[in-house]
């Protein structure tokens, strides 16, 4: 039996704009995964609900302000990476308050869900992409 790996909880959201493209940003120099582009969002924090931390990290990370009313469950990852095991639920948010700024990313891109594919994403995003191009 292999080692048994911590569980890391972090929550990920599909902005959702009126033409119906995603906001994918692309993860900085010095971090794991660097270049690759991801969904928003970040770990859940201790005491947090993921709704919460999901609100916080677009706040922190993009300057967009949602309500937990405005965040649609969609899918999960569940994946294995080398030192944790990456549970991250993905919701989609189409309401949202301020023009998505990079805080934190290299950049920003909106993208139509099919051409999702054409941008290297982490592993764990890849069975997400199905999910959001039979939503959209
Ligand atoms: N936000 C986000 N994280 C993802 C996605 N796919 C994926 O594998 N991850 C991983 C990358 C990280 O290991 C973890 C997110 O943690 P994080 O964004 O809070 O932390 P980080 O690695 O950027 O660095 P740090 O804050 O610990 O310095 O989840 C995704 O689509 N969005």
């Amino acid at each position: 039996m292999s080692e048994a790996k911590p569980i890391l909880l972090v929550v990920a959201c599909a902005l959702v704009d009126t033409d119906r493209r995603v906001l994918i940003a692309q993860r900085p120099e010095g971090k794991h995964m660097a270049g690759m582009w991801e969904f928003p969002g970040g770990k859940v924090e201790t005491g947090e609900t993921p709704e919460a931390a999901l609100i916080r990290e677009l706040r922190e990370e993009l300057a967009v302000e949602t309500k937990e009313a405005c965040l649609a469950p969609l899918s999960f990852a569940s994946h294995s990476y080398e030192q944790m095991h990456l549970l991250m639920p993905l919701y989609v948010c189409r309401r949202w308050q301020g023009t998505p700024t990079t805080n934190e990313h290299k950049a920003l891109k909106w993208v139509r869900p099919q051409a999702l594919r054409d941008y290297p994403m982490p592993p764990a995003d890849e069975p997400l992409i199905a999910a959001l191009c039979d939503l959209l």
